[in-house]
């Protein structure tokens, strides 16, 4: 990786999902990138290792964030791992691939993000893709992400896509294309057996480019604002703080966490929050750090009846789109199987080879939490806080996601492998009683977004075309941007994100 020391056109903070891509397209267009990372490099083979990937929470690649105690959930305080290494989280996550539903987009468009309807932005996911089944309205062929199919789940697994359509949950091919609705096996970043993170897909091909330079191991701390207009960036590498300036652009790719703690530090964002802090105000920008929010899992885990085999690729084969309610218009529950018991608080549950769980979710919420700083120091951690169940129909799906995944377990086509539940157990029954239970078992499903929402009101951080409001020459790509969280894994959206980020700044469109 070459030494810093030139001017760019553009500086990219965070080569995780979006910045990768984001990198990749501003390369390929002929313009020079300064592209910051504050991890390391992607040298752990865990990352690389399909059936590793727990392996990888609280590693030095693991920014290993701690929400807050929650409210509304018995003061769980949930863990939060986010990729601290080139890739982002994309080189930590389940490497699932999904993109959401048509009204996910079609929704932000209606709130003020003109550009972002599911029509428009399906050419940019398209782009990006490389799919095994080939070429076709919805999916693309060519592109720097592979996304394979799974064609040897693991014998328990395929008799629990079995069991989904013994409840009546219909068998869906493709949950990525005209319905999402239904059964499948995942689609999956992954290309002969090793994980493809956005950092292998976009930009690795592209590191021997006189126009890219990259750095890792250094934080950028603030983005230097001249004139009301982004001039570069403070960055601390190796105990050292040094100014970087570029001519266009300079582009937070930090994700949900780090882009708003970055805009904050630079002094935008709620301005009496900020004076407390002894930040000078930029910008008061009232919405930085505010929407937080995520989805939620739950644990169901059963004993097998017989030994599970360990598999052959990642530990989640398998998820089903349903409704928690018949009348809803579309789906808001995305649970997903494992051929492994997950830990589960205060439960003995089997060893691996012994059991197998669903991790019960839901993928619609409704409560919006909010991030703040801890204090002026970047190196300090901010707080978080995405007020899970602070809307009680969040908690009310979440119970419904539970109760069905239960039945699901008692189906026929499970009944070879099931010997019996052991979490939530015989001694959890009512919807009460599931209701604690999720509360003191609840995991994330490491969704966060929202904290630098897009949009055109007075809380909106960005415009449609991902600008800081108030300040020229600075934008927003990654899942901090997005008004709602998608209905489903984020990856697959962070990237298209980064994809249309590059187009807004070079001016083109597919
Ligand atoms: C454990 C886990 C499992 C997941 N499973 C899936 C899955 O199976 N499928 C799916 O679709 N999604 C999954 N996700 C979610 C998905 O990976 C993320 O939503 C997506 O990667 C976010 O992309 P991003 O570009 O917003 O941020 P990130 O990919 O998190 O990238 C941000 C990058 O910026 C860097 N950075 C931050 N601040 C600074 C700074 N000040 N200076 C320099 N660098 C900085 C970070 O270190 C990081 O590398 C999972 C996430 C996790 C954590």
């Amino acid at each position: 990786m070459r030494a810093i020391h030139t001017l760019y056109d553009h500086i990219v903070v965070g080569a995780g999902s979006a910045g990768c891509a984001l990198t990749r397209r501003l390369v390929d267009a002929g313009r020079t990138v300064l592209l910051i990372e504050v991890g390391d490099r992607d040298d752990n083979p865990a990352i690389h290792d399909p059936g590793r990937l727990w392996e990888l929470w609280n590693s030095p690649q693991d920014h290993a964030y701690t929400t807050e105690p929650q409210r509304h959930a018995s003061g769980t305080q949930v863990f939060w791992p986010r990729g601290k290494v080139l890739g982002g989280s994309s080189a930590l996550n389940g490497m699932i691939y999904v993109r959401g539903h048509r009204a996910d987009y079609d929704n932000w468009a209606y709130q003020g993000a003109a550009g972002w309807s599911y029509d428009e932005v399906l050419p940019y996911f398209k782009r990006s893709e490389d799919f095994e089944d080939g070429a076709s309205y919805y999916h693309g062929v060519g592109g720097p992400l592979p996304v394979s199919r799974n064609h040897s789940p693991n014998p328990v697994t395929a008799a629990f896509v079995e069991a989904c359509q013994d409840y009546g949950i219909p068998y869906n091919d493709d949950c990525n294309g005209q319905d999402q609705l239904g059964v499948n096996l995942i689609h999956r970043t992954i290309r002969d057996g090793r994980r493809v993170s956005a950092w292998t897909a976009f930009v690795q091909p592209v590191l021997d480019s006189a126009l890219l330079t990259v750095t890792t191991g250094a934080a950028v701390t603030r983005v230097l604002v001249d004139g009301g207009r982004a001039r570069g960036v403070e960055l601390l590498h190796e105990g050292r703080t040094t100014e970087i300036r570029c001519e266009g652009d300079v582009i937070l790719s930090g994700g949900t966490i780090g882009s708003a703690q970055l805009l904050l530090l630079s002094g935008l964002g709620p301005a009496d929050e900020l004076r407390t802090l002894g930040i000078g105000v930029t910008a008061d920008l009232p919405g930085v750090g505010a929407n937080l929010h995520d989805h939620t899992l739950a644990p169901v885990v059963w004993e097998s009846a017989r030994p599970v085999p360990q598999g052959t690729a990642n530990k989640l084969e398998a998820h089903y789109f349903a409704k928690s309610e018949p009348t809803l218009s579309v789906p808001d529950l995305q649970p997903l199987m494992s051929h492994v018991p997950v830990p589960v608080p205060d439960v003995n549950v089997p060893e691996e080879g012994h059991g197998f769980s669903v991790l019960a979710g839901t993928i619609r919420p409704l409560s919006r939490g909010r991030m703040w700083l801890r204090s002026a120091d970047p190196t300090q951690a901010p707080a978080l806080d995405p007020a899970y169940f602070s809307e009680p129909s969040d908690l009310a799906a979440m119970v419904r996601a539970v109760q069905q995944v239960r039945e699901i377990g008692e189906e026929k086509s499970l009944g070879d492998w099931r010997a019996r539940e052991v979490a939530p157990g015989p001694y959890v029954r009512t919807d009460a009683e599931v209701a604690a239970y999720i509360k003191r078992t609840l995991l994330s499903y490491h969704h966060q977004v929202g904290t630098c929402r897009m949009g055109i009101d007075r809380m909106a951080v960005v415009d449609p075309h991902l600008r800081v409001h108030g300040v020229a020459g600075l934008r927003v790509a990654d899942a901090s941007v997005m008004p709602s969280v998608t209905s489903g894994n984020t990856h697959a959206p962070a990237v298209m994100i980064g994809e249309r980020c590059a187009d807004l700044i070079l001016g083109a469109q597919l």
